[in-house]
């Protein structure tokens, strides 16, 4: 039939990858049910996903567990039990739901044959008293079912086990979830994340991911569909902490901030976690974003030049209709950072200027430090130096020599064209006055690019 049930709940959720794989691999499992997703109470809030193609549905408790199993010693007395099937818990569980499902144990329908007392009662009293036409359909139909009538429900939002005792119990010994970023650099790209990336990490108590061999430094795992590998996979990235109140996890994904899904999903994961942003005037950063397009042969970018992309049309081809999306949305600052504060409150958010960061992150990088409460203060004007050959701020290494940022980092190429600088001011004009409002909301003075630009307004 394709339907398993796993013992005790474990590993259905919080997720335990090898069962789900061992489903699929040896017995071609389809379909489950858990009652522990999102939560067991309260029980209209259960909901299902699905993961690596095993659909998993929300599963409904009865009332009858391992320790029910005569009529007649129905904890608080069989009355309970009637009452429950005669218009109550049980009665109304089966009403609000569209599609119910239970699952009780083999000895519920044996000795005193308790289940089927339970089901006959509360199909004949549902039929009596409502006029629900109830339906049963076999497990694979039903999921699909399930899944037609709540589309939204396929993809799965994650959550630390160990904020729940129940989850934490039923997920592994060896498990920890101290292997979770107290804090996310989000982006956007090409605002300086990675050099605020290099300094993060000179500091003794804060620790990065390690590599991924495809993003490097960046893992993705809020935006995209990394995600849905699962927390197993994410926390592999990073190392356990030696002491998890000092030590500092982090991972930086510019691409988490314009992302719809990113907020949402790292709220769900870590809602603790502190979030960093480094905006520069959105124009450059478009401008930036296109070169880095180029040197990377992308064939629209070297195909159309800077004023082309950002000025398209809404007939030009599509492969320069992407290329624009890609290349200014992630500059709708304001609206992106809203997004973000829907799922974190303010004072979990950092703003940084990524123009100051370029020109005096020593300053930077201790508003960071405070931001944090990370501990020991680390003196960024001693541990930096501005090398003039790469024409940045480098870490500064024995003996006078500096590690800099690689050659993708601090690209030359020509200044920006007059034309295309007065378009995109124009075209970043509301955004920019949205993200001035946001900023006088959260009580964060303004960077001097956009007192710039918001003096081209008046
Ligand atoms: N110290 C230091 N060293 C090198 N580069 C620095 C530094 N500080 C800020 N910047 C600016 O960072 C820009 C690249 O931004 P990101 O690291 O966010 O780019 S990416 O999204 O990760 O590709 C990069 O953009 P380009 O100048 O267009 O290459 C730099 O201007």
């Amino acid at each position: 039939m394709g339907y398993a049930v796993a013992p005790h709940h474990s590993g259905v959720y919080p997720v335990h990858v090898q069962l789900y794989e061992a489903w699929k691999k040896v017995w071609n499992i389809k379909i489950t049910s858990t009652e522990e997703y999102p939560h067991l109470k309260p029980a209209r809030y259960r909901r299902g996903f699905i993961h690596k193609n095993i659909m998993v549905l929300p599963r409904q408790t009865c009332g009858l567990f391992t320790h029910t199993i005569f009529y007649k010693e129905y904890p608080g007395g069989p009355k309970e039990l009637d009452k429950s099937i005669q218009g109550g818990e049980l009665f109304f569980t089966v009403v609000l739901n569209p599609i119910s499902i239970f699952m009780t144990h083999l000895s519920n329908y044996g000795n005193d044959r308790l289940g089927l007392h339970t089901f006959v009662n509360l199909a004949n009293f549902l039929q009596t008293w409502t006029n629900l036409r109830l339906q049963t359909l076999p497990p694979v139909q039903l999921a699909h079912k399930y899944f037609e009538l709540f589309p939204d429900q396929k993809d799965p939002l994650w959550q630390n086990p160990c904020d729940d005792k129940r989850h934490r119990d039923i997920w592994s010994k060896e498990k920890t979830c101290d292997r979770l970023p107290k804090f996310l650099v989000i982006g956007p790209q090409k605002t300086g994340t990675t050099a605020l990336y290099l300094f993060l990490v000179m500091h003794p108590s804060i620790l990065s991911n390690s590599p991924s061999p495809k993003t490097f430094e960046e893992v993705q795992f809020f935006n995209r569909n990394n995600y849905h590998r699962g927390i197993d996979w994410y926390m592999d990235f990073f190392p356990v902490p030696s002491n998890v109140t000092t030590d500092f996890l982090f991972e930086k994904s510019a691409n988490y901030f314009h992302s719809e899904e990113a907020p949402k999903r790292a709220a769900s994961l870590v809602p603790k976690a502190k979030i960093i942003t480094t905006l520069i005037d959105p124009s450059d950063r478009a401008y930036s974003w296109y070169q880095h397009q180029r040197s990377h042969e992308d064939p629209a970018a070297l195909k159309f030049s800077f004023y082309e992309v950002i000025s398209a049309g809404p007939h030009a081809p599509w492969e320069l209709r992407t290329l624009q999306k890609r290349c200014l949305v992630p500059g709708w600052y304001a609206s992106h950072i809203e997004r973000w504060l829907m799922y974190f409150p303010p004072f979990q958010l950092l703003i940084i200027d990524g123009q100051q960061l370029r020109i005096d992150p020593a300053t930077v990088m201790d508003e960071v430090q405070k931001f944090l409460g990370v501990l020991p203060h680390y003196n960024y004007s001693e541990a930096l130096t501005f090398d003039s050959r790469k024409g940045f701020w480098c870490q500064l290494l024995e003996e006078g020599k500096t590690k800099c940022l690689g050659k993708s980092k601090g690209r030359k190429y020509p200044p920006m064209d007059p034309s295309s600088r007065a378009f995109l001011s124009g075209y970043y004009r509301d955004h920019n006055v949205e993200l001035s409002k946001l900023l006088h909301r959260l009580g964060q003075p303004l960077p001097s690019w956009l007192r710039q630009e918001l003096q081209k307004v008046r």
